[in-house]
């Protein structure tokens, strides 16, 4: 079993629309796609389409905390949402006809502290018969800092696998804890250490230095370019072929659930990226947030490189 962390969980909004986005203006919306969104939920329906038992934890309340229960249950998804007062947020990406993605995300309303205590009960058990757990980002208003910190403490007093991606100060403070796995992109990692990385040289050296924190498993996704794993076995590039993509949204999301697949069954590291890769390539293929079809998956495996850099 491998449980998702979705602290902030949204109706995400896919808007299609002709032409592109022109600030000022009216826009009539072609087509509106709803999904149950927040990083972890597609981590979930990535797990769940990878053939892994999965189950969903977060906060969800009032009619959008309803409609994302109904949406995961049409996909049957299992879930165990801690109930909060407050609405559940909506996310908006407007997909326009020039190809361009533009996100409009809500900050998730207030969470209580005994709401929060009350999470960390339900989150307790829920982890108990999970062998990784995966926790995505960001966190709603009324959290501290330190709360993914604590559910990665309380995940390895367990002995279990973690995967954290998140950015700011919850990746400042979640990276004390020291979770199994980290996947920061450029600009993730450029916030977090303070540093401008001109190219993969300087990618790599930053990758190192987290790596030296402690952190097994540091990932970096570049988008096209694929993504550089750091570990103890050594560093490696994973590149997908060309390809065609239609809504990148979320592509860093399922390559967190594919490695949490790949983790729980103990895949070597070069397998696991290259599943990874594979996985979040489809997935940029596919209209869908965090869904991808098996053909196109199965397709780009066998036409993703892995480079070993020796350095
Ligand atoms: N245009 C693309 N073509 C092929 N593969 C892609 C493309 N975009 C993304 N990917 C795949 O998805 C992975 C993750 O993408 P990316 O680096 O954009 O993550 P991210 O910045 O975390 O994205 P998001 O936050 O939108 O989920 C990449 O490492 C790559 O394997
Ligand atoms: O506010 P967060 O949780 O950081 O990001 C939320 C979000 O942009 O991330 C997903 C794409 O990765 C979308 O489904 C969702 O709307």
């Amino acid at each position: 079993m491998i449980t998702t962390v979705t602290l902030n969980v949204s109706v995400d909004k896919a808007y299609k629309i002709k032409g592109s986005v022109r600030p000022g203006t009216v826009s009539r919306v072609e087509e509106c796609t709803n999904t149950a969104g927040g990083k972890g939920l597609n981590v979930a329906r990535i797990v769940d389409l990878c053939g892994e038992e999965v189950q969903a934890a977060g906060f969800a309340g009032g009619f959008n905390g309803g409609y994302v229960r109904k949406m995961l249950d049409e996909d049957g998804i299992q879930h165990q949402f801690t109930e909060v007062k407050s609405e559940t947020r909506s996310c908006i990406n407007i997909l326009a006809e020039d190809g361009t993605s533009t996100e409009y995300l809500e900050p998730g309303a207030p969470v209580t502290e005994e709401e929060w205590q009350r999470f960390l009960q339900d989150f307790a058990w829920m982890t108990e018969n999970s062998s990784v757990i995966t926790i995505s980002g960001s966190a709603p208003q009324g959290l501290e800092a330190e709360c993914y910190k604590t559910l990665i403490e309380e995940v390895k007093r367990q002995g279990k696998q973690v995967i954290l991606d998140t950015s700011g100060v919850y990746l400042e403070e979640g990276l004390k804890a020291v979770p199994t796995m980290i996947k920061p992109n450029q600009e993730e990692l450029e916030a977090l250490l303070g540093t401008r990385i001109q190219n993969r040289q300087e990618l790599i050296k930053a990758g190192k230095q987290l790596k030296n924190w402690g952190i097994p498993f540091v990932v970096i996704s570049a988008g096209a370019d694929g993504a550089l794993l750091i570990c103890e076995d050594g560093i490696y590039h994973g590149r997908p072929p060309k390809l065609e993509a239609v809504n990148p949204v979320g592509c860093g999301d399922s390559m967190v659930g594919a490695f949490a697949v790949a983790m729980s069954r103990s895949k070597t590291p070069e397998e696991a990226l290259a599943f990874a890769v594979a996985v979040s390539a489809a997935n940029a293929m596919n209209e869908g947030t965090g869904r991808f079809q098996s053909e196109d998956m199965e397709q780009i495996l066998g036409n993703v490189s892995v480079e070993r850099i020796q350095d």
